[in-house]
C-alpha cells in the first residue's frame, strides 16, 4: 500500500459515533489463477461497539486484514453491508487510524516529521502540530525522540512512533493488524500495556487483528474467532477484570477454552 492509500483509510467523521458498527453477512472473492476465485469471506457478521476492544482470532490466512480492510474501504466486498445508528455507512463516513505489523514511518523524515506528514494529510492546522505531536510522543513515552529519525530507533521504539502517529490524528476507530508480532515477547508485552492504558485513557475503539490467542484474551473486551474457511464461528466474551495479569490463572483458562474450540472448528 502506498502512503498516499494509507492516508486515505482516514476520513472526516460522520455524526454517527457512539454507535456499534454493525457488518453484515460480508462476502469477498479473489482471483486465484487457475482456480476461477477462492473465497475468503463467508457470510462475515461482525459488531465493533463503541469503546470495545474487539479482536479478530484466526489462523494464519483466514481473511483477518481482508475483513479489517473491508472496515478501512482498501477492500471492496462483493456482498454485505456496514451500518452505523440504523443508517448504511461507507469507510468515508468513518474516523479510521491504521497501524500495522511494521510501522511504516519515512526513514528521511524525523520522528515529529512523521507523525506531521500524517496530521498534514489529515488537514490538521499546522498551529496543532507542536502539541499534538508532543501530546501523543509524550503518550507512548516517546517525548524524546521527536528530532531523532527512524533508523536510530529499535522496534518496539518504531513500533510506538506508528502507534503516535495513529493517534495523532485523533480517530474514533484504531484498527490494529498484527502491530506486536514482529516483536520481542518482552517489547510486546510493555506495548500491550501502554496500548491498553492508552486506550482507556482515550476511550478509543480498537478493531485488532492477531493470531495469537494470549494476546487476544490479554487485552479484548470480546474476541471473533474465524476458522481457515473465512467464516466467523464463534463470538466469545473474555469478562476477566481489568488491569489483567499475563500470570493470571484466569487467562490461561480462557486461552485454554478458546484454544480448544479452535480445534474443534479449525483443526479437524
Ligand atoms: N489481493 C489479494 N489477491 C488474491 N488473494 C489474496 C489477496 N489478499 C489476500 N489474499 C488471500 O486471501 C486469503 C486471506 O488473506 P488475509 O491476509 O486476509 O488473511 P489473514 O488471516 O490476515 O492472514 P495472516 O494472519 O497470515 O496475515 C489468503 O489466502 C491470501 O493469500
Amino acid at each position: 500500500m502506498t502512503a498516499a492509500e494509507e492516508e486515505s483509510v482516514s476520513a472526516a467523521p460522520s455524526d454517527t459515533g457512539g454507535d456499534t458498527l454493525e457488518l453484515r453477512d460480508i462476502v469477498k472473492y479473489y482471483p486465484k489463477p487457475g482456480q476461477g476465485r477462492i473465497q475468503v469471506l463467508d457470510e462475515v457478521d461482525l459488531d465493533v461497539e463503541a469503546g470495545a476492544f474487539v479482536s479478530l482470532l484466526g489462523p494464519s490466512g483466514c481473511g483477518k486484514t481482508t475483513l479489517m480492510n473491508v472496515v478501512s474501504g482498501l477492500v471492496e466486498p462483493n456482498e454485505g453491508t456496514m451500518r452505523r445508528g440504523g443508517r448504511d455507512v461507507s469507510p468515508d463516513d468513518l474516523s479510521l487510524g491504521y497501524i500495522f505489523q511494521e510501522p511504516r514511518l519515512l526513514d528521511w523524515k524525523t520522528v515529529a516529521g512523521n507523525i506531521e506528514f500524517a496530521l498534514e494529510a489529515r488537514g490538521v492546522p499546522e498551529s496543532e502540530w507542536d502539541d499534538r505531536v508532543a501530546r501523543y510522543l509524550e503518550m507512548v513515552n516517546l517525548d524524546e525522540e521527536g528530532d531523532n529519525y527512524p533508523t536510530r530507533l529499535s522496534g518496539g521504539m518504531k513500533q510506538r512512533v506508528a502507534i503516535a502517529r495513529a493517534l495523532a490524528i485523533e480517530p474514533e476507530i484504531i484498527l490494529m493488524d498484527e502491530p506486536f508480532s514482529s516483536l520481542d515477547e518482552i517489547t510486546a508485552r510493555d506495548l500491550r500495556e501502554e496500548l491498553l492504558d492508552i486506550w482507556k485513557q482515550e476511550q478509543k475503539t480498537v478493531l485488532f487483528v492477531t493470531h495469537d490467542i494470549n494476546e487476544a484474551v490479554f487485552l479484548s473486551d470480546y474476541i471473533y474467532m474465524m476458522n481457515s474457511n473465512g467464516k466467523m464461528f464463534a463470538r466469545r466474551d473474555v469478562s476477566i477484570d481489568r488491569p489483567r495479569q499475563y500470570d493470571d490463572p484466569e487467562i490461561a483458562q480462557r486461552e485454554a477454552e478458546l484454544y480448544r474450540e479452535f480445534h474443534e472448528h479449525v483443526v479437524e
